[in-house]
């Protein structure tokens, strides 16, 4: 044995093929990688592939070369602890040559093999450069796009891509006007010279989608529009959302840390727009250097080091690639540290920051005031446009809410061009602080009226509801009638789409396995509730949406 944890990493999931040697007591990460470039249009599986089968050998190779030199254990053992490989997820036919070299190298050496999730390898590398305890990760990578948090022994999917990956989504683009693989490079590039053009901007709590905007951008260069702004624009409103969807997370979570991971990490935008969020909610962000951000052996080792150490090894027999593989399916050994959810606001507490707004409360006088900060990470046209459009419509649903029977503040008066709103002060705490069964079952059924009614609620978490809290409230409670109150519909719209109702289901549904210690029972509750009332497509569709977010190229 040497004298401390050392790990081979060995990455092959579509482009880079790449190997790294981790050394735990220094932490020292040495990456040696070749890069697949198809030759026109974007990434081939099978070419990729065969970019795989040529190039691993030799990056391992090399790698190990470096393990044996710098390796001051006798010479009989050998230079590495285990072998660590990306078992997905990722294109099959090249992590099938990974994960074949692994074996046979873990068999050679007589080392064991760690099977790693290349996702969870995305954000623990921020983890462990930042030395955060608790962060939530943003992944921002070629073929996904992820909201992740840790909670009960799994890192909780918070939100993530409808469609496409988000470098895929820029990827197509730049295909589309002529430019070679990657393309977001070249993206980041031209949009230097650009200026902001209009274009549509889709996030549904912590989740979005880049299927519209896409398209919007391949018709304006078609249009003429000249592509530096078409650039300039993806740029503003991609990562606006990314960086909105984030800072809901923090909002959610409670956390005051972000770290960011994956490929399209390297743009500066991206990571201009999240520090300066962080920046202005109080919370502390890092990015790790971008040769931990693309695809990497290092991020590989370093977390095959932690299962290492957990004793999280795997046997040859049971080591297959699964091309689907999500970060919320792996179990995670190497943290023992359950975060708690930062404590509800204390009942005195008069001013509450929102991921969106401020909200004043006059707990006496029976009112809360709502204003939209305007966001300086976001473009101020855009800026602009989104407060006004979602105090409008958080005007508007409200009311319409109620008047379907389900429990809403009452408005009391609205200004769209200060982004203010006042309301009636509902309940005693927020869902979130309060989870029952019953409570929940409440919300599956207000959910399936606005539906019925044609309304999508837009962002259902558990701190968008209120509720009457028994311990802080007694005289409240005695009421007989205990109701659950949905406020926040400022991401709401009109919807005959039975898809849009099933993904609002699907926002609380993440939302409850994001904050709840026993999420299951709550599951079936909003299920349940929602069963008693709305249309069984729905639900039905729901299932099918929740299949969604895997693997695509
Ligand atoms: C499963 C795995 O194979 C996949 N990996 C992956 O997609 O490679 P990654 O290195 O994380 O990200 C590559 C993407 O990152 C984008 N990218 C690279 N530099 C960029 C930049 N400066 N601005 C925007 N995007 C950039 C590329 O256009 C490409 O779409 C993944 O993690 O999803
Ligand atoms: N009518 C109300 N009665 C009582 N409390 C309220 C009311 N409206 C808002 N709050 C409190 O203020 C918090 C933030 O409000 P709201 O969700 O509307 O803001 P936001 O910035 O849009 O939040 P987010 O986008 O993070 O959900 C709520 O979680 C709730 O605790
Ligand atoms: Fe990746």
């Amino acid at each position: 044995m040497t004298a401390s944890v050392r790990i081979l990493g060995i990455e092959g999931t579509a482009w880079a093929a790449s190997a790294a040697v981790f050394d735990a007591e220094s932490d020292d990460v040495f990456i040696e990688s070749d890069a697949y470039q198809p030759e026109s249009g974007g990434i081939h599986p099978r070419e990729a592939a065969e970019h795989m089968h040529d190039a691993v050998p030799a990056v391992v190779e090399r790698a190990l070369e470096y393990a044996r030199e710098t390796d001051d254990g006798p010479e009989t053992e050998p230079p590495v602890d285990a072998v660590a490989f990306s078992r997905g997820p990722g294109l099959g036919p090249c992590l099938r040559i990974v994960g074949t070299a692994a074996r046979a190298l873990s068999q050679a050496l007589s080392v064991p093999l760690v099977g790693v999730n290349h996702m969870v390898a995305h954000l623990e590398i921020g983890r462990h450069t930042s030395g955060f305890e608790a962060p939530v990760c943003l992944n921002a990578s070629g073929a996904n796009a992820h909201l992740l948090a840790y909670r009960n022994g799994r890192y909780r999917v918070l939100g993530e891509t409808m469609d496409t990956g988000v470098g895929n989504a820029i990827d197509k683009f730049t295909r589309h006007v002529g430019w070679s693989h990657p393309g977001g490079p070249k993206v980041e590039r031209a949009a230097e010279d650009g200026k902001y053009v209009d274009l549509p901007y889709v996030v549904k709590g912590m989740d979005f989608s880049f299927s519209g905007i896409m398209s919007a951008a391949k018709q304006a260069a078609d249009d003429g529009v000249p592509v530096a702004d078409v650039c300039y624009s993806l740029q503003e409103n991609i990562f606006g959302m990314l960086t909105e969807v984030s800072e809901r997370a923090l909002s959610l979570t409670g956390s005051d840390e972000l770290v960011l991971g994956g490929g399209v990490g390297q743009n500066a935008r991206l990571r201009e727009m999240l520090a300066t969020m962080c920046e202005q909610r109080g919370a502390q962000f890092h990015a790790p250097q971008p040769r931990f951000l693309r695809d990497n052996a290092g991020m590989i080792a370093v977390l095959g080091a932690k299962m290492y150490d957990a004793g999280d090894t795997i046997a040859i027999e049971e080591s297959r690639v699964d091309s689907d593989f999500r970060p919320d399916q792996v179990p995670v050994t190497w943290r023992t540290n359950e975060p708690a959810l930062t404590a509800g606001r204390g009942v005195d507490e008069t001013r509450v920051r929102g991921a969106e707004a401020l909200v004043d409360i006059d707990r006496d006088g029976g009112r809360v005031t709502k204003r939209r900060e305007s966001k300086r990470y976001r473009h101020p046209t855009l800026d602009d446009r989104l407060q006004r459009e979602r105090t409008t419509l958080e005007a508007r649903l409200t009311s319409q809410a109620r008047r379907e029977g389900v429990p809403t503040p009452v408005l009391t008066d609205v200004d769209p061009r200060e982004a203010r709103l006042e309301f009636e002060y509902v309940g005693d705490c927020d869902l979130r602080d309060g989870l029952t069964v019953e409570r929940v079952r409440d919300v599956g059924r207000h959910l399936a009226r606005l539906h019925a009614a044609g309304i999508v609620h837009g962002d259902p978490t558990t701190r968008n509801v209120r509720v009457s809290h028994p311990e802080r409230n007694r005289a409240e409670c005695e009421r007989e009638d205990e109701r659950t109150y949905l406020i926040d519909f400022g991401l709401g719209y009109h919807t005959d789409h039975v898809e849009d109702y099933a993904m609002d289901l699907h926002v609380f549904d993440q939302s409850l396995v994001g904050t709840a210690d026993d999420p299951e029972p709550l599951r079936e509750a909003v299920r349940s509730g929602y069963a008693e009332v709305g249309n069984d497509r729905v639900l039905e569709r729901l299932q099918d949406v929740e299949g969604r977010g895997r693997y695509q190229s």
